[in-house]
């Protein structure tokens, strides 16, 4: 594929951006066209069987408070075709090897495939052969309503109640993630825990006040050979051994989540307790598979498959829409059209909703590990930038800390907002609900029209000096997502793929690798070398002044 910069549509972008996207007012364009919140919003409904809403949920997403025009958003659609992004969207949902560093299928929609079509990777059809998703998800069923109900009984008799998920990035954000936005669903008698971080901290305070004879260890790991999690598991399983004087049975405590059964084995867990799945799940999009026994836990295994089935529901949108109302495509050329051609370096989500707070974490993962890279499929760097920085915090919180600078400072941010027009918790009179509502609204309303001098002025009292600190430019977009009613699994699995889609179509446009993650390996060789350095004599070898140097006064003030 060519690189972007040198499709006709981009130039064509270029000078649109010149001679409409940088004078465009959104407050002006709104006055001017009535009908421009109809224009630029689409909407996705989910079947009423899955739904949180009895006559199924609609999910929408007003792009109209960003800086386009009907024109912008045509040239946009150019750009993706000419870029090629519905044949490279077709190539991964035919299970092509799109990942072409690792030479993989890039295939994590058949794990949501609730609608068992066949998909295929190398002539496999992967929901129905041995070991494939539908066997898997069989497992998953199983053995999570028997954790549930109780059949399934720790070493002395007893119910496990306490889940500990040992895993790193995709095998730990996502099930933190979901069963934190889902919390609402989960099982109140069981206390969960995600340890993923080296930080011996980590383990110890879930380990604290654990039972060994109700817990129940989940060992996430794709490959099984990663450093935090088979350090984390292995001390797992010595308090285990220990708390329980040997008598504790390792294959009623632990089960691993991998696609390595030798390194599962050689652990010390059976293969009978290992949910697998396959390469070609990438860690970051990994919840669908078995890395998500904590949710099917959780929440249930009915809970869980409308999670897969929400996300089915936008796959099937994404792989059918048209891409001037495809939802998915649409964000993601949003995202080029401010990365690209305002310079903008950030992309800011801001749910409205307490039980999505670990959700801009996911997502940082999600795109930033996926489109993070410089180098196109030629080999050759990028002439342009790439993957945004993601950020976010939910709000109200975020408004009063960092929005400060999304208002007033001098950086361009697009901003997503996400409200479910319903709360699970309706507390005072739904009071909370509608002042959550009222600030999504205003925020997105403020940034956009801001505040003149004059306006400053005419409230009146208001010292000359101070009338420029009290302007805000305005025109700042955003995109409003609004769920019509509750965020349940299936919502919640929509907006997920909505994000993943959305990363999809920037990095087909960018005619790069969205599937590998090399840029995390470097850091990793490094620290095993340094690890022994700590256990030798003297300061290790080859480092620069400030790693040595560090290196030695840590061993020194540590005691090593
Ligand atoms: O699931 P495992 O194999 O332990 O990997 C955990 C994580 O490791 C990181 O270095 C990245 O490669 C992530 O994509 C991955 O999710």
């Amino acid at each position: 594929m060519a690189p972007a910069s040198s499709l006709s549509a981009w130039s064509d972008l270029d000078a649109h951006h010149e001679s409409v996207g940088k004078t465009i007012v959104l407050k002006d364009a709104f006055k001017s066209d009535p009908k421009r919140f109809d224009k630029f919003t689409r909407k996705i409904t989910l079947p009423a069987d899955i739904s949180s809403e009895s006559k199924g949920t609609d999910i929408i997403f007003d792009f109209s408070k960003n800086l386009i025009t009907e024109e912008t958003l045509e040239k946009l659609v150019k750009l993706a075709e000419e870029a090629g992004v519905e044949k490279k969207r077709d190539a991964m949902f035919a299970g092509e090897k799109i990942n072409f560093t690792e030479g993989r299928a890039v295939y994590h929609a058949a794990l949501r495939n609730v609608s068992n079509q066949p998909m295929k990777v190398d002539g496999v059809d992967v929901m129905n052969t041995k070991g494939g998703v539908n066997e898997v998800l069989e497992h998953m069923r199983v053995f999570s309503e028997q954790v549930r109900s109780g059949e399934w009984k720790g070493y002395t008799g007893k119910k496990l109640t306490t889940i500990i998920n040992v895993g790193i990035g995709g095998s730990d954000l996502g099930p933190v993630m979901v069963t934190e936005a889902l919390k609402h669903y989960g099982a109140k008698y069981m206390t969960l825990h995600f340890v993923s971080n080296i930080d011996g901290t980590h383990i110890a305070e879930a380990l604290a006040n654990s039972d060994p004879e109700t817990t129940l260890f989940l060992i996430a790991s794709k490959t099984f050979t990663t450093a935090e999690t088979t350090t984390n598991a292995n001390t797992a399983k010595s308090w285990f051994l220990e708390k329980t004087g040997g008598k504790g049975d390792i294959a009623k405590h632990f089960v691993a989540l991998s696609t390595n059964e030798s390194e599962v084995t050689k652990f010390g867990i059976d293969a009978a307790n290992m949910f697998g799945f396959e390469s070609w799940v990438g860690g970051r999009y990994s919840v669908w598979s078995a890395i998500g026994l904590s949710v099917a836990l959780y929440v249930g295994f009915d809970n869980f498959h409308k999670f897969l089935a929400g996300a089915h529901a936008m796959d099937q949108h994404f792989q059918k829409a048209p891409l001037k109302e495809n939802i998915p495509a649409i964000g993601g050329l949003l995202s080029v059209w401010y990365s690209n051609f305002y310079g903008a370096q950030t992309h800011l989500v801001a749910p409205f909703d307490q039980y999505l707070h670990r959700f801009p974490a996911y997502l940082q993962q999600l795109s930033m590990e996926s489109n993070g890279k410089t180098i196109t499929s030629d080999g050759s760097p990028a002439k342009y930038t790439t993957g945004p920085i993601l950020f976010g915090e939910p709000c109200t919180n975020a408004q009063h800390s960092f929005f400060q600078l999304v208002h007033q400072g001098t950086k361009l941010i697009p901003s997503d907002f996400i409200l479910a027009a319903k709360s699970h918790n309706p507390v005072s009179d739904n009071l909370h609900q509608k002042m959550l509502a009222s600030n999504y609204l205003a925020q997105a309303e403020a940034l956009m029209v801001g505040k003149t001098a004059e306006e400053v002025r005419a409230e009146g009292n208001v010292p000359e000096e101070l009338v420029p600190h009290k302007v805000f430019m305005g025109n700042r977009p955003t995109t409003s997502i609004l769920v019509g009613g509750a965020i349940g699994p299936a919502e919640l699995g929509a907006l997920i793929v909505y994000y993943e889609h959305l990363t999809f179509t920037e990095g087909a446009v960018w005619d790069i690798n969205s599937f590998d993650q090399w840029g995390v390996e470097l850091g990793k060789v490094l620290a095993k070398k340094i690890l022994k350095e700590i256990d030798e004599e003297g300061a290790g070898s080859g480092h620069d002044s400030s790693t040595g140097g560090l290196l030695g006064a840590f061993k020194a003030y540590g005691g090593f």
